[in-house]
């Protein structure tokens, strides 16, 4: 079948199959070649290229994917839309469907089974309610592939790129960049989908570091004393670290925070990733 991101051609398979939108699953899908075009280039795909796509909707980026890259692999959660990928899907002999929950998927295991495992790349436009457990899943569970490229609400991507001592700057920030490096791909207007969301989205590149940004003895309090950091922005960090679920006392905090060079008084939103290492690192040492 030829090419599906059309205004025309996507009414179409939506109104032969009497497809409805569903909004609890973020269903937006992409009606511009161009864009889809340039997600792709963006994968850098080459002769190893396996692709993981989340959510291929009715399959207009799995198209192109398909056509560039050696196999690609696509789960997605609504069952209404398996017919229609068969139809869209059904010249490509490099795609498989699975209808499933991303989000309950073994991927270590689907990994495994459906790729050689060279070169992953895991591609999707992103179900909006759930982008941020998708992508912490993949970095989370330590999964084996080379980088994720998304397209994402433009103020999410801003808050995964964020530097210490903007406003956007949070865990998210930390988490993202303890194990990517971000590249931004481009800015994508509503009008290229139907139906239309309501703000800007943003495509990005997370590039998988080979080992972390920092080195922590303990990754699971590493991302406790972030997340106690951030957990009330407004206090100091002494306050937040000593009121957080850590349990810590004020006075271990303040020694820590004196040990690592850190003014008590400084809010989480202006320490940098290093300085997190190093505050949990002494930390560690305590517990
Ligand atoms: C924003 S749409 C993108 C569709 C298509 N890739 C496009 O760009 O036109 C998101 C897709 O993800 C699917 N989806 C939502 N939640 C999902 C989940 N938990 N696991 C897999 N797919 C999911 C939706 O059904 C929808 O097809």
């Amino acid at each position: 079948m030829d090419k599906i991101a059309t205004p025309k051609r996507t009414k179409e398979l939506i109104s032969k199959y009497n497809f409805y939108f569903s909004k609890g699953l973020g269903q937006n899908f992409i009606i511009d070649q161009n864009i889809l075009n340039k997600i792709t280039s963006a994968v850098k795909i080459t002769k190893d290229t396996e692709v993981l796509e989340v959510g291929p909707g009715i399959g207009s980026l799995t198209q192109s994917l398909a056509e560039a890259a050696r196999r690609v692999v696509a789960v997605e959660i609504d069952q209404k839309l398996i017919p229609i990928l068969k139809e869209s899907l059904a010249d490509y002999e490099n795609v498989e469907v699975i209808n499933k929950d991303i989000l309950k998927v073994d991927l270590h295991k689907l990994l495994e089974e459906k790729f050689e495992g060279k070169e992953i790349v895991v591609v999707g436009n992103l179900p909006y309610y759930i982008t941020t457990p998708i992508i912490m899943k993949f970095l989370e569970e330590k999964v084996p592939i080379t980088a994720i490229v998304i397209m994402i609400q433009k103020e999410v991507a801003d808050r995964m790129k964020a530097k210490a001592g903007t406003k956007d700057y949070g865990a998210l920030s930390i988490a993202v960049q303890y194990y990517c490096d971000i590249e931004n791909v481009m800015i994508v207007p509503p009008s290229v989908f139907i139906p239309q969301p309501k703000v800007d989205s943003s495509v990005i590149r997370l590039q998988l570091l080979e080992e972390p940004r920092v080195k922590v003895k303990r990754e699971d309090l590493f991302f406790k004393v972030v997340k106690d950091a951030f957990g009330k922005r407004r206090k100091t960090l002494l306050n937040a670290l000593s009121s957080g679920e850590l349990g810590l006392s004020k006075e271990l905090v303040r020694r820590i925070l004196e040990s690592c060079g850190i003014n008590e008084m400084r809010r989480g939103e202006t320490l940098s990733i290093e300085e997190f290492a190093n505050l949990s690192n002494l930390l560690a040492e305590e517990l």
